[in-house]
Formats: C-alpha cells, sequence, structure tokens
C-alpha cells in the first residue's frame, strides 16, 4: 500500500510558493541568518550549502518555528506562517516534517514504533500520547508504516530495536517516520554528515525518492557540494547568514566555489570530511 501523500502543489496555494522574506535571526551580536529572501516553489529539491556556522541549520529551523525570526516573514500559499500560533502552529510543524543529522530515532523502540510515532503529530494532545506508544496506532497505521519501510528496503527490520540497525538504516527509519507525517515539505539538517559514502548515496537517493515520486519539496542541508550538484533541483549557498549563490547547480563551478568561500573545492571537501568525523564519533558512541 502506498504512503499517502497530499497534493504539494494545490495545498501552496495557487502561487505554489514557500517564500521567505527578509528572514533574520540574530543570537546576541551573532547575525545567524541575515536578511534571507528566497521563493521556493512547490516540489522543489534545494540544496543549502555552507561552511560551518553560515545558518544552514537556523534557516531550517526557523521556517517550521523550531527557531523564531528575530524579523522578516514566511509565507507558504501567501499564507503567513511566521504569525501562527497553537493549533495552527502544531499544524504546520506537522507540514514541515524534519530530518535530522542523528536521525533522532528511540533507539529502544522498535523500528514500526518509531516509524508510527510520525503519526503522532495526527493525533490531539500528541506529547501526552507518547507515553502510550504502541498502544494507539490504528490498523490503517501499522500498514502505512510498513509499507513505508518496504519502500526503502526495511520491512524485515521492523519488529527490530532501532538501535540494531546501522546509521544508514536509522536516517531511512526517520524518512519513513516523517513520511508519517504526511508533511508538505521535508526539513532535512545534514541527513548525510555521519554516515558513510555509500549510506550517504541511499539516504539522499530515499530523499530525492519523496521529492519526485510524492512531490513534496525537499530542503536539505548539505556539506558536500557534490552531493548538492548531484541530487538537488536548485542550490542555494550560504555565508555568514546571507544568500551568497543561489542558482542551477551547474553554475556552481569550482571557480564560483572559490570566489564565494575564498578556499578551492577541495579544501571545502576537506573541511566537510572533518565535520563528518567529527559528527559520526557520538553516533558510533551511541552504537556501541
Ligand atoms: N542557539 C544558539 N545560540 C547562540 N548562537 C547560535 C545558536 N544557534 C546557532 N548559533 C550561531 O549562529 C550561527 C549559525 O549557526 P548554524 O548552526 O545555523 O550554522 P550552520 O551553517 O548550520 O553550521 P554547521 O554546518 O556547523 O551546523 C553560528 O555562528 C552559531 O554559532
Amino acid at each position: 500500500m502506498p504512503v499517502p501523500a497530499k497534493d504539494a502543489a494545490a495545498w501552496m496555494g495557487a502561487r505554489g510558493m514557500l517564500e521567505l522574506q527578509g528572514l533574520t535571526r540574530r543570537f546576541g551580536a551573532t547575525l545567524a541568518v541575515d536578511h534571507v529572501n528566497l521563493e521556493v516553489p512547490a516540489g522543489q529539491m534545494v540544496g543549502v550549502i555552507g561552511r560551518s556556522g553560515a545558518g544552514k541549520s537556523t534557516l531550517l529551523r526557523m521556517i517550521n518555528r523550531l527557531a523564531e525570526p528575530s524579523s522578516g516573514r514566511i509565507l507558504a500559499g501567501g499564507r503567513d506562517v511566521t504569525a501562527l500560533q497553537g493549533r495552527a502552529l502544531r499544524e504546520w510543524r506537522r507540514d514541515c516534517a524534519m530530518v535530522f543529522q542523528q536521525f533522532n530515532l528511540v533507539q529502544r523502540l522498535d523500528v514500526l514504533t518509531n516509524v508510527l510515532i510520525g503519526r503522532l503529530a495526527w493525533q490531539r494532545g500528541w506529547r501526552a500520547a507518547m507515553v502510550l506508544v504502541g498502544a494507539r496506532f490504528t490498523a490503517e497505521e501499522r500498514a502505512m508504516a510498513l509499507a513505508a519501510l518496504d519502500r526503502f528496503g526495511l520491512a524485515e527490520t521492523a519488529l527490530q530495536r532501532a538501535e540494531t540497525l546501522s546509521g544508514g538504516q536509522q536516517q531511512r527509519v526517520a524518512i519513513c517516520r516523517a513520511l508519517l507525517q504526511q508533511p508538505r515539505l521535508v526539513l532535512a539538517d545534514e541527513p548525510i554528515a555521519s554516515l558513510d559514502p555509500r549510506n550517504a548515496q541511499v539516504v539522499m537517493d530515499a530523499l530525492r525518492d519523496v521529492n519526485r515520486r510524492d512531490g513534496l519539496t525537499v530542503l536539505v542541508n548539505l556539506h558536500h557540494l557534490d552531493t548538492a550538484r548531484e541530487y538537488c533541483d536548485r542550490i542555494v549557498a550560504m555565508q555568514a547568514g546571507k544568500v551568497v549563490f543561489d542558482g542551477l547547480p551547474g553554475a556552481l563551478t569550482a571557480e564560483r566555489v572559490r570566489a564565494i568561500y575564498g578556499i578551492s573545492e577541495q579544501e571545502f571537501a576537506a573541511e566537510a570530511e572533518a565535520r563528518q568525523r567529527a559528527a559520526a564519533a557520538p553516533a558510533r558512541l551511541a552504537m556501541a
């Protein structure tokens, strides 16, 4: 049974856009995100790149209001989501599924239950329901979860504890959980930073599948330029909170990278590798 996906284009409204207007976030004296203006058509896969501290995470976290903007607006299909409160804000967060670098699975729960957690976003008082995990899902929801796992080759792991899975498998489980939320938008914050190249490819393939087959808009923060070029329709490059490049992957040439960041593409990649190793260390410890 396919995972039901809503029509992202219809939801985004006639203009079909996610719009960031002058979006800014300060932390004390630090301008983490500095007057960012972006228009993202529904169904686009956008790679956000930049060196450490460029503001990529803060930008993504503001879109689903995990971080509050200091100023500026976020519009979805013309609707101002910056001002949403209460139930409307919960619904917006349900529409924006997050995928995190460290997967954020409940390690001691089985894989199926981890995927079903995506359904809690649809339950009233879902925070309270967290403690009752496993007892509150319908047969239809379980079938949805199994279908999502099957889609990404994980059906056989359904009853295993999450902690027994590899990082690449765990991240695909996290993508299944995101799908159970029936989102319109997937915000993936460094989803492959803790993975080896083979697993990184499998996870990026899964995100592309979600984008292409389900028509979901995907915004993905990446350290690797090659990955962004290979998978994304569009690349947005950030530096010190600002968007310094916004265009087609092919236009982000090695010369352009040097002009923007003052380092070669090889140095950019080496920095990313170093960060990847640093990020992988705690993940490996957690798996031990
Ligand atoms: N909660 C916070 N409190 C204070 N400063 C913060 C906070 N979150 C982010 N910052 C600062 O904002 C800037 C942007 O951080 P952000 O994490 O968005 O960058 P990034 O591009 O995602 O970096 P990385 O690739 O290392 O994750 C950095 O200078 C960071 O130190």
